[in-house]
């Protein structure tokens, strides 16, 4: 019999301070039980990497939530590919992964990496800066939304559009009480972004539009494949890099070697997706009777996969505790694994490596200037505010 807790994972406690949680999780078993909800949890890496790669078995048309789709209404309609399985997965994940691709990361690296240099020249003077809502922000938010083919008003209701989007993968807790009140403007906004008519030739939605003009997708389908960048592809990249900031800020030696080796910055950015994990938990639901660590688990059963306490298995990971960018983080779960794995991470890769290159080339020294301050939600670990001290050139 699988171990019972009566942890809320979604609690302010967890939350603001998982890694407690996670290391008692490891320590349980390889399969928990969640009293508070009809639900079980993993948190080690053989067992995570081993589910998110069975989707047979595990699927996510479930919903990737606490909410079950199949007894529940989502607050939206379901996403074509992290709610989707195979087969109404295997087309707008093709279509997607094409669009997201190496050429289109061919053709925005020279302007990713020329306005990460104008960002860091109009900061750098400062000495102290916020390193979220002076950087981690203002990059993403000036690159992706255009890389999308957005206009230029209404780009607020990215941000909050997307945190509620991942608080909604959790319980109808405070965090989604309180973003109940904008939604509807936000995914108002949002929605609208996805009409053809919205996006600039050139983009990623174009691209979308134009794959459904050859057939690979319906118009609806295309509508909601542009959903999924605007949803996925901006609070990823924030707390991403936000990650990544602080865990240079709190490792001065690192940003020394980063330094001597800015090539280096693109393992950094995983580890520090491996240490931090941006995206914490995500939910599957089975879809025959399965067995875990001597567990027999039914059919339509709620497994919560804790993405960052595998990241933290000591039983993959030497020191795991610890940021060290000079590790191999190849084979974390930060990105996920399996058919869903996040489509989007090379881009999320060449926002970092672009921006922390720019930093790489103009600060000696960064440090922390203040007490960093969490952002909460239920599926993000996130930083509200970063207070840092830069010395540069
Ligand atoms: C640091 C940044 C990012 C992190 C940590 C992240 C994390 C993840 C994770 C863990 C998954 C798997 C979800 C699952 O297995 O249920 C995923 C899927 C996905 N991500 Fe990312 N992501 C990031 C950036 C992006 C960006 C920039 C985009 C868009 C350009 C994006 C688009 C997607 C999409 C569409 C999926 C669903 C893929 C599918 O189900 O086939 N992500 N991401
Ligand atoms: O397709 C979507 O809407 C979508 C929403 C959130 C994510 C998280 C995992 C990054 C992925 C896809």
């Amino acid at each position: 019999m699988a171990p019972t807790t009566d942890v809320d994972p979604f609690s302010t406690e967890v939350l603001a301070d998982p890694l407690p949680w996670q290391s008692w999780l490891r320590e349980a078993g390889p399969l928990v039980r969640l009293a508070r909800y009809d639900a079980h949890v993993m948190g080690r890496y053989d067992e995570v990497r081993a589910a998110l790669a069975d989707w047979q078995r595990f699927q996510s048309a479930a919903g990737v939530g606490v909410a079950n789709f199949l007894t529940e209404e989502p607050w939206r309609p379901p996403s074509l590919l992290l709610e989707a399985d195979p087969p109404h997965h295997d087309a707008p994940r093709a279509v997607l992964s094409r669009i997201l691709g190496p050429r289109a990361l061919r053709r925005l690296r020279q302007a990713w990496f020329a306005d990460a240099e104008a960002l860091v020249d109009e900061v750098v003077s400062e000495g102290e800066l916020d390193a979220v809502t002076d950087l981690a922000q203002v990059f993403p938010l000036r690159v992706f939304p255009d890389a999308v083919g957005l206009g230029e008003r209404g780009r607020e209701h990215l941000l909050p559009y997307g945190d509620f989007a991942f608080n909604a993968f959790g319980p109808h807790n405070d965090l989604v009480q309180r973003g109940t009140e904008g939604i509807g403007e936000h995914s108002a906004w949002v929605g609208e972004q996805c009409r053809r008519e919205s996006l600039a030739p050139g983009g990623f939605g174009a691209a979308i539009w134009a794959a459904a003009d050859r057939g690979e997708l319906t118009r609806e389908q295309a509508q909601l494949v542009v959903r999924s960048l605007l949803t996925a592809g901006v609070d990823t990249t924030v707390h991403g890099i936000g990650a990544v900031l602080h865990a240079f800020a709190t490792n001065p030696a690192q940003w020394r070697r980063l330094r001597d080796d800015p090539g280096s910055a693109r393992t950094a950015f995983d580890e520090a997706v491996r240490w931090e994990s941006p995206v914490q938990t995500f939910f599957r639901t089975t879809t025959e009777p399965v067995e875990i660590g001597g567990e027999r688990l039914p059919a339509g059963a709620k497994v919560m996969m804790s993405l960052a306490s595998a990241n933290r298995d000591p039983r993959r990971w030497h020191r795991p505790d610890e940021f060290d960018s000079s590790r191999d983080p190849s084979g974390h779960l930060g990105f996920g694994m399996g058919i869903h794995q996040c489509v989007g991470q090379h881009i999320a890769r060449l926002e970092s490596e672009a921006l922390l290159t720019a930093l790489a080339r103009r600060v000696t020294d960064i440090e922390l200037a203040g007490e960093p301050v969490r952002h909460l939600n239920n599926t993000l670990r996130a930083w509200e505010s970063l207070p840092i001290r830069i010395t540069s050139r």
